[in-house]
């Protein structure tokens, strides 16, 4: 292997000289915990910390190194383990606003040649969510690809709509295909190149693990059955680089589908339609559809008349929705407070 089949191409060439040090070499992040590095290189994969200075002169959450960052790293301990001692620029890039108080922003991958917004033609599509989606890749100037999954679980008709729906939102590449018949599939095999960098992003269950399994022709992602509903539970964790056997580069991600509803309001009432409706006969204005006597929704759920998968994923959407968009509120309320802050500390000083 030669750091080339790890993506280091011309565009790190030019920025070698700058950034090559005595002692050291070039090499790849491939996993990121706390802290801890993994980084690889044409021979390695050994665990990795900063040096205190770099550690020292980064004073910004983003500007720590992530997974698919390169770095000028120093092997030691008989090449076991090394220091990371300068991270080149990024070409391109997957960042979220962080959840929580500070709303910054929160790197996700570097480098990443081609990101597979990923949905599922079933319960989870969603086009304003597939939007947001498409806004993050492009945010980053990664070129953005769209996967519909389970086209078996819907009828020609109902996917040529929701085609046209996807094509209605952005110009960018659409791939449909199912993972149980197969059809589909070989179009996504082909967007695959060695050398270059892959990360699917979308809602959990959707069908990205199965995705990458059908890829690599084996089992190394676990997946969790499905529900009776078609859809999956959650289960990726770690946030990681793995090359492929046909050379591609994939970073897997968590679920990330709190990505999609930051900060909108309409974010889990599209494509959930009939919740909307129910909800206005709740006993209670401000429902939750969990506890509350005389909730319309849970009734429809009990007479069979809504399905019970739809109603969990539409209450666990809701919660992700509340509670970013909450930070959200929070960080506009510092923002407002800082901003008098800033004032009345000039004015001090003028006076
Ligand atoms: N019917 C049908 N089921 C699928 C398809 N693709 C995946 N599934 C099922 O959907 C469930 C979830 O798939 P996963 O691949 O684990 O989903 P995921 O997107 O990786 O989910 P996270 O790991 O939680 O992010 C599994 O039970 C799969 O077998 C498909 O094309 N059709
Ligand atoms: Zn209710």
């Amino acid at each position: 292997m030669r750091l080339g089949d790890l993506g280091f191409d011309e565009w790190f060439e030019a920025h070698a000289a700058e950034l090559r040090l005595d002692g050291c070499g070039f090499a790849r992040i491939s996993a990121v915990d706390r802290g801890s590095y993994l980084i690889k290189d044409e021979s390695r994969e050994v665990p990795a910390e900063l040096s205190g200075k770099l550690a020292y002169q980064i004073d910004r959450p983003v500007d720590l190194p992530c997974v698919g960052d390169w770095v000028t790293a120093q092997y030691c301990n008989n090449d076991t383990a090394a220091i990371i001692r300068r991270v080149f620029p990024r070409r391109t890039f997957l960042r979220r606003k962080t959840p929580g108080k500070d709303i910054a922003f929160q790197m996700i991958a570097a480098n990443v040649d081609t990101a597979f917004v990923v949905q599922s033609c079933h319960f989870d599509f969603n086009p304003s969510r597939l939007e947001r989606y498409l806004i993050m890749a492009a945010d980053g100037q990664v070129e953005p690809i769209v996967i519909l999954t389970k086209t078996d679980l819907v009828t020609q008709d109902e996917l040529d709509r929701k085609l046209a729906l996807v094509r209605s939102v952005t110009p960018a590449r659409v791939i449909a295909l199912s993972n149980v018949t197969g059809i589909g599939f070989d179009a996504f095999r082909q967007t695959v190149s060695s050398g270059k960098t892959y990360c699917l992003l979308g809602s959990s269950g959707v069908g990205k693990t199965t995705l990458i399994n059908r890829l690599i022709g084996r089992d190394a992602f676990e997946t969790k059955a499905v529900r009776s509903t078609g859809e999956g539970a959650h289960t990726t964790s770690r946030r990681q680089l793995v090359v492929l056997s046909q050379g591609a580069m994939l970073i897997d991600t968590p679920g990330m589908r709190e990505l999609g509803i930051v900060g909108a309001g309409d974010g889990v009432n599209t494509g959930f339609e009939e919740f909307a409706e129910l909800s206005a006969q709740c006993r209670y204005g401000n429902c939750s559809h969990e506890h509350e006597p005389g909730c319309a929704v849970r009734t429809a759920v009990e007479k069979g008349e809504l399905d019970p998968g739809r109603y969990a994923n539409y209450i666990k959407l809701k919660k992700e929705s509340e509670h970013y968009e909450m930070s959200y509120r929070d960080k506009r309320k510092k923002d407002k407070a800082f901003g008098r802050f800033i004032k009345s500390a000039k004015k001090r000083m003028k006076d």
